[in-house]
């Protein structure tokens, strides 16, 4: 199924935090949103997996308008991993990725056989299962991240939605999870501060600035020296990867006669 934003604005006490942000994911598709710090990522986020109520606009899954859904049916159709998505609680990391599977489930119903081996399958992927009995307070930052994206993936959602999932995460987990949202054909929808990461793993990528998209297309269309300078603020040289094309941003921490790091 596919996602689309249609001119969604939020606005709270009267301070407006995204502006008309039109946007669209077409299935199994990867789109990226970037930008600065503050500039509305999460809050659009939070629009897709209804933590938030656009003030203008509507939010659509499959041509569904999200707001006349009830809260389950859309717990079963999008997923969200978030920056506020851990637990106070001990539970297992076996127990944690297993509620992944609630918004399928009626009360304690217990999990079917299919879903076990799902939940297996999925922490084998994410490197779990040596640790599918430890308490997840017990976890490292990244280990904790990972158990989340688990989580995120067993519910088997038609749209995943993620806000830095990359956070915590070394580099070869990085690139792991990246490639597994690319490879299993989700309609994904991520906020990624790395852009280089961005550029590898996202079909489009959406800029916000402000509040408002400033900059929408392929990574290599929008991925420029001068967007990084207008929109970060930042001197950037932006290169083809050798082997993929994709683009790279360069930066070194020089400072410039402006005053700017570079
Ligand atoms: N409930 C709120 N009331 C007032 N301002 C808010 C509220 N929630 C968020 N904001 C402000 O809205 C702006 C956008 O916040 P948001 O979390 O969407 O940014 P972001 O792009 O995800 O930032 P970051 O990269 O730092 O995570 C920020 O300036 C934030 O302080």
């Amino acid at each position: 199924m596919d996602l689309r934003l249609d001119a969604v604005s939020v606005a709270v006490d009267g301070a407006s935090l995204v502006r008309d942000l039109s946007l669209h994911v077409a299935r199994g598709r990867v789109v990226g949103l970037i930008g600065p710090n503050g500039s509305g990522k999460s809050t659009a986020l939070r629009c897709v997996y209804r933590a938030l109520r656009p003030t203008r606009g509507t939010v659509r899954i499959g041509g569904d308008d999200l707001s006349a859904l009830t809260l389950r049916q859309s717990a079963r159709r999008v997923a969200a991993l978030t920056q506020q998505g851990g637990s106070d609680l001990d539970f297992t990391v076996e127990e944690v990725v297993a509620l992944g599977r609630a918004p399928h489930k009626r009360g304690n119903e217990p999990l079917t056989g299919a879903e076990r081996e799902l939940c297996r399958r999925v922490m084998d992927r994410l490197d779990l299962l040596r640790l599918a009995a430890r308490g997840v307070l017990s976890l490292s930052g990244g280990e904790r991240q990972r158990v989340l994206v688990a989580r995120a993936l067993v519910q088997e959602p038609e749209v995943l939605v993620l806000d830095e999932p990359t956070n915590h995460l070394d580099i070869r987990h990085q690139v792991e999870v990246l490639s597994m949202l690319r490879d299993d054909e989700l309609t994904v929808l991520v906020v990624l501060h790395d852009l280089n990461l961005a550029a590898a793993a996202c079909d489009r990528i959406g800029v916000l600035h402000q509040g408002r998209i400033v900059a929408e297309g392929s990574p290599g269309e929008v991925l420029t020296a001068q967007l990084v300078r207008d929109v970060f603020g930042v001197e950037a040289c932006v290169v083809a990867h050798p082997v993929t094309g994709s683009p790279q941003v360069l930066y070194s921490l020089v400072s410039t006669p402006e005053g700017r790091w570079t």
